[in-house]
């Protein structure tokens, strides 16, 4: 074969396995079997081996790196991470929105998402390629992880369109992944991860990028950093190009019209949490309309236009024969 046909059939087999990528991983709606995209990522590999020149750092073989590394490089990002408020009651949340209606001098929208139990990252796309992802670390300078983000297969070496963008997002160990990593620890003799959120932060410190990639972590992204520079007008409506690009975004969000709404949906999520596949800590609320975000503005460390209601921790129950066999 000769090398411009080869190059057709390296685009070509990097268009199917990104689309079947994104079918699988992102909508979780696969169209061919997994046999189907084994084949042709071994045509890939195969035709790279043939003619190394057409293997690129996209190329849906390079997810998981070669090389261990010694330690991670810091990263500043680019704007900063801020935290966020908490409220713990529904008087919080009124309060809240009291003080968002006084600042924006009208009634607002919000969006609410789940509050992912992982950990926050930043992934940076220039060009519509995925040069750089780093931990929240304490807001302004994070850990460079790259190699790690890479083997998440939600996460997209490049997007629909080549856009330079820095997105944020939860990545986190689906509790069935968790279950079964503690379980396989368990039988090393190993300690045990505490809970998934501890579970995917230290598979995210592995230096080397291949147990990383073992361990099956997944990510919801939830903001676009420098967002002014999109054109979007409202959070809800950059979600929606986000997940336009290529992104994985939750679908259990909800634009509410008025804080009755919010709160409805809260006490809705309080007792349906344990049908999730993954652990959520609270609900995240936010001022819809990114105008009236800018017009709110943000304290030193978090947003004035967002807060995070956070679930009581559920007590555990430890019954009287728990603590007689312990004893
Ligand atoms: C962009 C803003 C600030 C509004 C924002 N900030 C978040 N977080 C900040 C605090 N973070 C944090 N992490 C560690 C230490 C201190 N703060 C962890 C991320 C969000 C987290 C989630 C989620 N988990 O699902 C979410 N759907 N939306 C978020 N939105």
């Amino acid at each position: 074969m000769d090398l411009q046909l080869a190059e057709k059939k390296v685009k070509d087999l990097h268009n199917l396995l990104n689309q079947y990528n994104y079918e699988y991983h992102v909508l979780d709606q696969p169209s061919v079997p997994d046999a189907e995209y084994d084949r042709l990522m071994r045509d890939l590999i195969e035709l790279e081996e043939q003619f190394p020149e057409l293997k690129t750092e996209d190329s849906p073989t390079q997810r998981v790196g070669g090389e261990i590394l010694d330690m991670f490089e810091k990263v500043e990002h680019q704007s900063q991470m801020l935290s966020l408020g908490n409220a713990f009651s529904e008087q919080d949340l009124r309060d809240f929105d009291r003080r968002v209606r006084q600042g924006a001098g009208q009634n607002v929208s919000y969006v609410c998402e789940l509050k992912i139990d992982g950990l926050a990252v930043s992934l940076r796309y220039e060009d519509g390629l995925f040069v750089l992802g780093a931990t929240r670390g304490d807001g302004s300078i994070g850990e460079n992880i790259t190699a790690n983000l890479k083997t998440i297969r939600s996460i997209p070496l490049r997007l629909k369109e080549s856009v330079t963008m820095e997105v944020r997002g939860e990545a986190f160990m689906p509790r069935s992944s968790f279950e079964k990593l503690n379980k396989a620890k368990e039988e090393n003799g190993e300690e045990p991860f505490a809970n998934p959120r501890n579970a995917a932060a230290g598979s995210l410190r592995q230096l080397d990028p291949r147990l990383a990639a073992k361990r099956n972590l997944d990510i919801f992204v939830y903001g676009i950093a420098n967002v002014g520079d999109t054109g979007v007008v409202s959070h809800s409506e950059g979600l929606d190009y986000l997940e336009s690009l290529g992104f994985k975004t939750n679908k259990e969000r909800k634009r509410c019209e008025s804080i009755e709404e919010v709160i409805e949906y809260v006490q809705g999520w309080t007792d349906k949490r344990p049908n999730l596949p993954y652990d959520i800590d609270g609900i995240v609320i936010k001022v819809d309309s990114l105008e009236t975000q800018e017009q709110l503005g943000t304290t030193a460390k978090s947003p004035r236009w967002a807060i995070a209601y956070k679930f009581p921790a559920e007590e555990v129950v430890t019954t009287l024969r728990d603590i007689e066999l312990s004893v």
